[in-house]
């Protein structure tokens, strides 16, 4: 096996996700070479990768394993180029032949130092877990800019050789694989992703279906009707955009995520089922569900995922997520955005929880990047843009959040089944 580490990502052999150039570029290596690959630990939010199933779990983790050595590739690899599969050359009887194939990383561990990331077979022997290199763009505990790479901020590109016999093809969950990135057949690399290949690095590239704060921001100003209702459509809508960022902000923040996803579930289930009527605006699921007697005002007992427990914990959070981007709107540009994660935090969910989940909560912001850098990953352009932005949008998020706590108060609903 040969492994090919480039020293600079911006240098990185890699493929140019243009089926055009990739028809001038792919070109069998001559002689025919072994099965190499190359690892390039980069940025990018995991929701650019157009893989993360519909419930938003993914490892944003998942490293990204670039054609190897022996192609002869032009394009630059983007940070926010959407990656479907590895593609994979192998040597022996195929050699001359590109492969796609799917790997699977599994669960990573940001704690695990590089030295002990080891590549094996899970049981089921099709896939690859262990975490086969460090987490992309997340780094000792960071969020690397495509900046910070450039400069070399990104001090190493974590590899790992990995053993031919492990590459196997996805089986789709439904056919009994594992769920992991990119299980759905894999597409033709299509001209959506050519916006991404040569972009230099430094620039986050708005990547069709990317993070971008200004979407989820434009979630929330749709969810407010002339009758100043909220639309629970747009809201989840909203929910599910920020949890797609979460994700990619890395594994330490997954038991976050887990929760908020399984309480859009829960609305989901409501908004498309039978009775989605009443569920179409907040005040008609609040009048619904109180006319029916199918909320648990005090303990949770025959009905313990109401519609109106379950938004009472996601409008608690957005109670932070609004002190939140204030927090980080405001502050000078060297303030530590743990810091203000932390503040808005115990001024707003904290209270509802118990000790470990704060714990947990504070221990996890620890590894959030420095402000320039989180601004930047919101895909907004630079910090500056960002900033304006949220001044934009921010009255929108409050305005929900208002709408919200006067009608829960109006039903005395705010401490519905502490
Ligand atoms: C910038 C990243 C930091 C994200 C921090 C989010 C706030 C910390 C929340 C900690 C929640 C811990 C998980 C468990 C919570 C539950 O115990 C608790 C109670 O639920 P239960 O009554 O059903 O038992 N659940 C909750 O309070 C709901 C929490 C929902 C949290 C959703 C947070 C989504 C954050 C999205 C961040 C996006 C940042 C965007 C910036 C552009």
């Amino acid at each position: 096996m040969i492994l090919r580490v480039p020293s600079n990502p911006s240098r990185a052999t890699v493929l140019q996700e243009d089926n055009q150039r990739r028809q001038q570029t792919d070109k069998p290596c001559s002689p025919p070479c072994r099965t190499h690959i190359v690892v390039v630990a980069h940025v990018h939010p995991a929701v650019q990768h157009h893989v993360l199933p519909r419930d938003g779990h993914q490892d944003a983790a998942a490293p990204h394993v670039l054609p190897g050595a022996c192609r002869e590739s032009r394009g630059r690899h983007n940070a926010a180029a959407p990656q479907r599969s590895a593609r994979i050359h192998s040597g022996g009887p195929k050699a001359g032949l590109t492969e796609r194939r799917h790997l699977d990383f599994g669960h990573f561990n940001p704690f695990q130092p590089p030295s002990k990331l080891k590549a094996r077979r899970g049981s089921s022997g099709n896939d690859l877990r262990g975490g086969a290199a460090r987490k992309c763009g997340y780094f000792n505990g960071h969020i690397a800019t495509a900046s910070q790479i450039e400069r070399g901020g990104l001090a190493s590109i974590w590899t790992k050789s990995v053993p031919n016999a492990a590459l196997t093809t996805a089986r789709p969950a439904a056919a009994g694989g594992r769920r992991s990135v990119g299980a759905a057949p894999l597409p033709p690399f299509s001209s959506a992703s050519r916006a991404c290949a040569v972009l230099p690095a430094g620039k986050m590239a708005a990547a069709p279906g990317a993070f971008s704060l200004r979407e989820v921001l434009a979630a929330f100003q749709a969810c407010v009707t002339e009758q100043r209702e909220v639309l629970l459509g747009p809201y989840l809508q909203g929910w599910r955009g920020l949890v797609r960022f979460l994700n990619g902000l890395g594994a330490i923040f997954s038991f976050i995520s887990k929760d908020a996803v399984t309480k859009i579930q829960i609305m989901e289930s409501y908004c498309g089922g039978e009775r989605r009527e009443e569920y179409r605006t907040l005040q008609s699921m609040v009048s619904y569900e109180l006319s029916r007697g199918l909320v648990d005002l005090q303990r949770r007992s025959s009905h313990p995922d109401s519609g109106c427990r379950t938004i009472l914990r996601l409008h608690r959070a957005l109670r932070w997520l609004q002190l939140f981007l204030e927090g980080l709107r405001t502050a000078r540009q060297d303030a530590s955005t743990s810091a203000i994660c932390t503040d808005s935090y115990n001024a707003s969910l904290a209270a509802y929880h118990p000790w470990v989940v704060r714990k947990a909560a504070v221990v996890a912001f620890c590894a959030l990047p420095s402000r320039d850098a989180f601004l930047e990953v919101m895909n907004v352009g630079g910090p500056e843009e960002a900033v304006e932005m949220l001044g934009d949008a921010l009255p929108h998020i409050r305005d929900v959040y208002g709408i919200t706590q006067e009608l829960y108060e109006q039903h005395c609903l705010v401490g519905v089944a502490v």
